[in-house]
């Protein structure tokens, strides 16, 4: 206990410290409680607020209480049964949800939390028949319209709580709700696998699933509320393995906004209603460890409703600096016994322990003054409206009104007024290159293109405007996608039987294309690079194969004893038929060595293996990934390498820029360059690469599994023109693709083409036409 203490005192705690630290009590959790304390108010000062705690007035909407989860603790759900003798509805309707919505802006709420059962429709038939009578494919796909209408009905802001959510389904919320949230609750599995286990039966309580959606929503930039649900049957290890990693994926992907420590209330009718709460000493040490692992600079929420009211103060001297939300309206319907204390009370507790009681909005603050990468532009406009531009909290004076909500993040962008500094700033050297551009396309010199990928504000406007403009005269308006696999030349190398499996199944799915990525590995025999394609086009002869990158065509021509237009005549008779141009990063030796640690394949092998490629007329595409170490310059140099080849060879299918990932990123070069580039810098680059291409290069990709679809569709109005491939991820194997789990839907691509104003077109890798795909899945989500 005492070297737990004096670890935590020193901001570094382990995990097995944090363990040791729940059991302090007595003089050790005075301590404890101090030292959290003492680390809130270092945060707290850091961020300009000291001594403020803050809350987020809300209204609590529980869209349904159905679910297909069945633990053990809640009372929140209901059987289609129990809602008919209480006369409730299976859904609230559109109507129901804006009365609680109006009735709660009327009282200055600013927050719509949507909290409901996790996907009822797959247990429940009364669901699904609601959902199909009301037009909606599934209860997300409601719950963004109900969002939409919030917003555009009664300008509260949306505040996502379903449980378990997709790749896609964030992406579906993102538009209409500045955060979100779920619980991780325990990761402690056997909760969940073990009967008798309070998780046991409760298909979306698997601690690897919630894990990924936390994961999940930081790859798509969702200021996330997550927490820990105490007293469920976990141990000290688990508790202090729970807070972990939730650590470890804030430090990830920097997206957790706060951290709940929320103890279980037993219920009555529940399968736990003889069990105790748990205890308020065991409670308030855990809050405070919450903290000493999390950090200074995190936020620690603790509801004011589950701890009595004289014994708040405790919280506060554990170390929280949130209250979470509180309603002056609806009841907490998850426990619902637990009335919220009045707000002004809460001000009074909270200033008599010393703390000034201040509202926040729903995402915190230090995600709205980032708003461009956390914030979708749809919802700016209502953000803005609500928030103090000082301190980024609410401004407590606002009037909560309903605002227009625009499909399309584009014109969203476009409309919300930037601030003056923003709007006004003019780079005399772009507008040069603007007119230059205008007038000589591509034949505009190193500089004027280097000044265009520095476009700000409305310059930026303008040279996207240029852009798109270009676009529809090389390619038209179509969005152009291509249904396809991802699969794993590892994976399907150790099991055997996994290559005829997925494939079979990929042509099943309507899928047009397989890509194959990753090398042989080095245990198995070279000649695995012909033996799969040809088993492949063996159990597919008219699915497109896209295989091996340079540094595969490389470590096959070594391996095969091959001269690299040998390997790539060879690997084209065994059934190759268009090669990723991946691995180009940049194109520059200095700048590949800093990324790559050495292992990077050379600018010259690169470019002789796309060029054997091509002379074998065998197609690649081509691309980048920017944002990292490489200057502006190299940028430009990097088109202007593939511009040449392309005259040479014409062998270029497309252009995918692609932003630099830190979480994707070799450690040492994440702890470097811990950001990406900025989505300026990113409409900056795909307008560029359309006009420096132009004649050369007809296609442009939005890479949205890394730009996530709200900059996608940016980009698709400033040069790009393509989609690139939905990525299935079928059933035989899910995790089977190097981007497993995120994978578009064709009526999520119709959707995205749709608010943009723009038809779909369906694409071969060649992007010849390809027929509409008949296959079971392409059109909805696989569960
Ligand atoms: O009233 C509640 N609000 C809950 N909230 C909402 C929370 O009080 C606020 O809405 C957030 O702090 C956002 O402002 C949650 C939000 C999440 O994202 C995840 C879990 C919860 C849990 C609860 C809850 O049990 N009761
Ligand atoms: C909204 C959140 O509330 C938590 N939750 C559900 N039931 C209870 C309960 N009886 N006591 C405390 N928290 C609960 C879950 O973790 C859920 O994610
Ligand atoms: N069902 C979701 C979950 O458990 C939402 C909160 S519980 C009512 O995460
Ligand atoms: S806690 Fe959430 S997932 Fe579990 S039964 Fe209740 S509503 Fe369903």
């Amino acid at each position: 206990m005492r070297a737990a203490l004096d670890a935590a005192r020193a901001g570094s705690p382990t995990q097995a410290d944090a363990e040791v630290l729940f059991a302090a009590r007595g003089a050790d959790l005075d301590e404890l409680l101090e030292v959290a304390s003492r680390m809130r108010d270092e945060g707290l000062e850091r961020r300009g607020t000291p001594g403020v705690i803050t809350y987020s007035k809300k209204v609590f909407i529980p869209v349904t209480k159905l679910c297909r989860d069945r633990c053990h603790y809640c009372i929140f759900v209901e059987t289609p049964g129990g809602l008919a003798r209480n006369h409730e509805p299976t859904y609230l309707s559109r109507e129901e949800i804006l009365d609680i919505a109006r009735e709660g802006a009327a009282l200055g709420c600013k927050e719509a939390l949507f909290t409901l059962g996790d996907r009822p429709e797959d247990r429940w038939k009364q669901a699904r028949a609601w959902l199909d009578e009301h037009g909606y494919a599934s209860t997300i796909d409601y719950l963004r319209d109900m969002a939409q209408a919030v917003l555009e009905e009664t300008g509260l802001l949306p505040h996502m709580n379903p449980g378990v959510m997709s790749w896609a389904e964030l992406q579906t919320l993102r538009p209409v709700a500045p955060s979100m949230g779920m619980m991780l609750e325990t990761t402690a599995t056997r909760l969940w696998s073990e009967k008798g286990g309070v998780h046991y039966g409760s298909p979306d309580k698997d601690p690897a699933l919630r894990l990924r959606v936390i994961d999940d929503a930081g790859r798509s930039r969702v200021p996330f509320t997550t927490g820990v649900l105490l007293g469920i049957g976990e141990t000290d290890a688990e508790r202090a393995e729970a807070l972990f990693e939730i650590r470890r994926s804030h430090e990830t992907f920097g997206h957790v906004q706060e951290t709940i420590v929320q103890n279980f209330r037993a219920k009555p009718r529940t399968a736990m209603q003889n069990e105790a709460d748990l205890a308020l000493q065991e409670y308030i040490a855990a809050v405070a460890v919450a903290r000493v692992v999390m950090g200074p600079d995190a936020t620690i929420q603790a509801p004011p409703n589950l701890t009595d009211q004289q014994e708040l103060d405790l919280l506060v001297r554990a170390g929280i600096d949130d209250w979470g939300g509180v309603s002056p309206l609806t009841p907490d319907h998850v426990n619902p016994e637990r009335p919220w204390p009045h707000l002004d009370d809460l001000a009074t507790l909270t200033r008599s322990t010393g703390y000034e009681l201040r509202e926040r909005l729903t995402a915190h603050p230090q995600y709205l003054t980032e708003r461009d990468e956390w914030i979708d532009p749809r919802v700016w406009e209502h953000v803005d409206a609500l928030v103090d531009p000082e301190t980024h909290l609410a401004d407590e004076s606002a009037s909560v009104v309903g605002r227009p909500w625009s499909p399309s993040p584009a014109v969203a962008a476009r409309t919300t007024p930037r601030s003056h500094a923003a709007s006004t700033h003019v780079d005399p050297a772009v507008r040069d290159a603007l007119d230059a551009v205008a007038q000589a396309g591509p034949e505009l010199d190193d500089a004027g293109f280097v000044a265009l990928l520095s476009a700000r504000g409305e310059q930026l406007d303008e040279l996207s405007a240029l852009a798109d403009a270009r676009r529809r005269t090389a390619v038209g308006d179509a969005i152009s996608v291509v249904v396809n696999r991802n699969l794993d030349t590892g994976a399907v190398i150790r099991d055997p039987r996994l290559l005829e499996s997925l494939t079979a199944e990929a042509v099943e799915l309507g899928a047009s294309e397989v890509c194959l990525q990753g090398p042989v590995p080095a245990d198995a025999p070279a000649e695995s690079y012909l033996e799969i394609p040809r088993r492949i086009k063996a159990v597919a002869p008219d699915l497109h194969l896209h295989a091996f990158r340079p540094a595969e065509v490389l470590d096959a021509s070594r391996r095969l004893g091959l001269s690299l237009d040998e390997t790539v005549a060879a690997l084209r008779d065994a059934g190759v038929d268009t090669m990723p141009g991946t691995g180009a990063r940049i194109l520059d030796d200095d700048v590949r060595s800093l990324l790559g640690g050495g292992a990077e394949t050379t600018v010259e092998q690169w470019v002789a293996s796309i060029t054997a490629a091509h002379r074998a007329g065998v197609r690649t595409t081509s691309t980048m990934v920017f944002g990292h170490v490489e200057t502006l310059a190299q940028r430009v140099a990097h088109l202007r390498m593939l511009a040449s080849i392309q005259d040479r060879t014409g062998g270029f299918t497309e252009f995918i820029p692609m932003p630099y990932v830190p979480w994707e990123a070799l450690p040492a070069v994440a702890a470097r360059v811990p950001d990406g580039p900025s989505t300026d810098d990113e409409r900056a680059l795909h307008a560029v690469a359309r006009l420096m291409l132009a004649g050369r290069i007809d296609h442009v990709q939005a890479a949205w599994t890394k730009l996530g679809t709200a900059t996608a569709q940016r980009v698709l109005v400033g040069g790009a023109d393509d989609l690139g491939g939905v990525l299935l991820d079928g059933d035989v194997d899910p995790l089977a693709g190097a981007e497993a789990h995120r994978q578009l839907t064709l009526e999520h691509v119709s959707r995205l083409a749709a608010e943009l104003g723009r038809p779909v077109r369906l694409r071969r890798t060649d992007y010849s036409d390809a027929l509409a795909p008949t296959g079971r899945a392409v059109g909805t989500e696989a569960a």
